[in-house]
């Protein structure tokens, strides 16, 4: 039986489905069934054990199909092919651990603001907190719009958060642990049949980033750019993105209470214009501090009814009383809450915008060797988009501990699975055709490396982004950081001149120079590695550093 109707089946005979619950009676599902605790605010809590607590991206899958297959770069080491009879046998398990299960949770929702192409996401779960989570992320099916995108395409997802796979019949067929084991958990999308799995993991990061990645393969079939990106816009409707990877500050720097939030992490750029796909944020809370991010910490941490509330914590630490240790990171420095858009105090209700006049490519260096800002002509733009470098910090995947410098293209890698040309001649073009402004953002070490120097403070990183967005660096005078081939400010408002050259931060210059030269051809070779025998323009590749 085909696999969709496969599991059509197994919903129309189960005798408990609990169908496009509302939110209350989904946040009532999940405290009755004891999945979520209620805290002292009224948000929800709950605590996803390792390796649950980031995302598992070895147990990341492609299914291998003929129809989808010439799209994928398959070059790409985050892009983990699986073949189609290992998906088969796990979406038939996946279904009779399903049909076992007391109670089946499905939700209707769609990811993208813009109508024009919205994508149904319908999930089915066995846990009202993942159901909670899909009406937290994901958005309500516009009004009118149902049959004609229904009946173009429509996304399955299939969430089993808490289940592991029978190993036995896998080995060979699933990755093979360092100790040998097979690993009992995956997450796999078949783009060609529209269906997903996320199978034995409870990280609420897997089941978003896995939709994520279905629009970045689906939305370039259209001619759609999709970006790993926040988004906001100030009162004159001038749009800015926010490109980052993980840690980096996208959900941190775009709550604004000056600048009205469309999104904090996906959104689509078409001829409309930018629009968010998602419908909530999924904000870090190690460290959250209320009076440098209050937005954020009052989206969380406001009172309210539990049954109105249903902000979703994961894995922060929590005292009896029900109040939260944000400093704590024993279960994970990679603490979550996802709650909806509406809980901030300021953002664009219909997610939708203009094309940006502004992008700021965001970075954390732990070098220190990064300015803390910079501007960046096309070429520049261009090179630092496909090299989309920071340094990795720990948590959000797991096995990360120490900070590693990562190159990620389009800030994003793991989540862009087409061919890169796809995404990097999109962008060059709408940039060109927009006249978008490109300033790079280091918010990470300045004073010397990680565990020497101090991570930037947000405070001064805002007056950066604030300084950037309302032009004001467009008249300042530049000088060169020869080494990174970037202009930098030799003033901004709101910032101590000293700062934004970073040697002039570093107590030891020998030592600034020997990690920025080490950083530097870190570039050039994975440069060298990534693009060496690609066609990419002269002056892009010039623009490296370390070249
Ligand atoms: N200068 C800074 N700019 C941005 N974020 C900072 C800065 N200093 C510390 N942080 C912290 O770094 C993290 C940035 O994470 P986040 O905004 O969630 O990134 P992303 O959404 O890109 O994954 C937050 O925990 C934030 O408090
Ligand atoms: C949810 C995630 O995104 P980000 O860290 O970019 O917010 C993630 O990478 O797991
Ligand atoms: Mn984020």
């Amino acid at each position: 039986m085909e696999l969709k109707a496969a599991l059509t089946d197994a919903i129309d005979s189960h005798g408990q489905i609990r169908k496009n619950l509302t939110r209350e009676e989904s946040i009532k599902d999940a405290v009755d069934r004891k999945e979520a605790l209620v805290t002292a605010n009224g948000a929800l809590a709950t605590w996803t054990p390792a390796p649950s607590t980031g995302r598992a991206p070895l147990d990341t899958l492609i299914v291998r199909r003929p129809e989808s297959d010439s799209n994928i770069d398959w070059d790409s080491p985050n892009n983990l092919p699986v073949d189609a009879e290992t998906f088969e046998m796990l979406w038939a398990d996946a279904l009779s651990v399903l049909a076992a299960k007391e109670t089946v949770y499905v939700t209707d929702r769609v990811v993208g603001a813009d109508p024009a192409y919205a994508l149904p996401v319908q999930t089915i779960t066995d846990r009202a907190l993942t159901s909670l989570f899909t009406l937290n992320m994901f958005r309500d099916v516009p009004e009118g719009i149902e049959e004609s995108i229904f009946a173009k395409r429509g996304f399955t997802l299939l969430v089993l958060p808490y289940d592991k796979i029978d190993t036995s019949r896998y080995e060979g067929r699933l990755r093979e642990l360092p100790d040998g084991r097979t690993s009992d958990m995956a997450i796999v999308m078949d783009f060609a049949k529209g269906l997903g799995l996320v199978y034995g993991s409870a990280y609420g990061g897997s089941v978003k980033k896995l939709i994520f990645t279905v629009m970045n393969y689906y939305l370039p079939l259209e001619n759609i750019l999709p970006i790993h990106c926040s988004a906001n816009e100030n009162s004159n409707g001038e749009l800015s993105l926010f490109l980052g990877l993980s840690g980096t500050g996208k959900t941190t720097l775009s709550a604004d209470a000056n600048r009205a939030l469309l999104g904090d992490d996906e959104h689509g750029w078409s001829g409309n214009g930018v629009a968010n796909f998602e419908n909530g944020c999924y904000a870090k809370l190690i460290d959250l501090n209320p009076e440098k991010e209050p937005e954020i910490f009052n989206a969380v941490f406001h009172e309210d009814d539990y049954l109105n509330h249903g902000a979703i914590v994961e894995n922060a630490m929590m005292y009896p009383s029900g109040k939260f240790d944000l400093s704590d990171d024993r279960m994970t420095p990679n603490s979550r809450a996802s709650y909806p858009l509406t809980f901030l105090s300021n953002i664009k209700p219909s997610s939708t915008g203009n094309n940006p006049k502004t992008v700021v490519f965001l970075t954390a260096d732990a070098n220190g060797v990064l300015p803390p800002i910079s501007r960046l002509n096309p070429a520049q733009a261009m090179l630092w988009f496909l090299l989309g470098y920071t340094s990795k910090l720990a948590g959000t995947e797991t096995g990360i501990v120490d900070p590693v410098s990562t190159f990620s293209r389009f800030f994003g890698q793991p989540f862009m699975p087409c061919l890169p040309h796809i995404y990097s001649d999109m962008l060059g073009h709408k940039m060109k055709e927009h006249d978008t402004v490109v300033y790079l953002i280091n918010t990470g070490w300045s004073g010397g490396p990680y565990g020497v120097g101090q991570r930037m403070d947000i405070t001064l990183t805002r007056a950066m982004v604030d300084a950037a967005l309302d032009g004001k660096l467009e008249n300042v005078k530049y000088q060169r950081d020869k080494l990174f081939h970037l202009d930098v400010p030799v003033f901004c408002p709101g910032v101590p001149s000293k700062i934004l050259m970073p040697e002039n931060t570093w107590p030891d210059k020998n030592a600034y120079k020997e990690r920025a030269i080490k950083l530097s051809l870190e570039f050039s070779d994975y440069f060298d590695k990534a693009y060496g025998n690609k066609n990419i323009d002269d002056d892009v590749r010039k623009q490296c550093p370390g070249k």
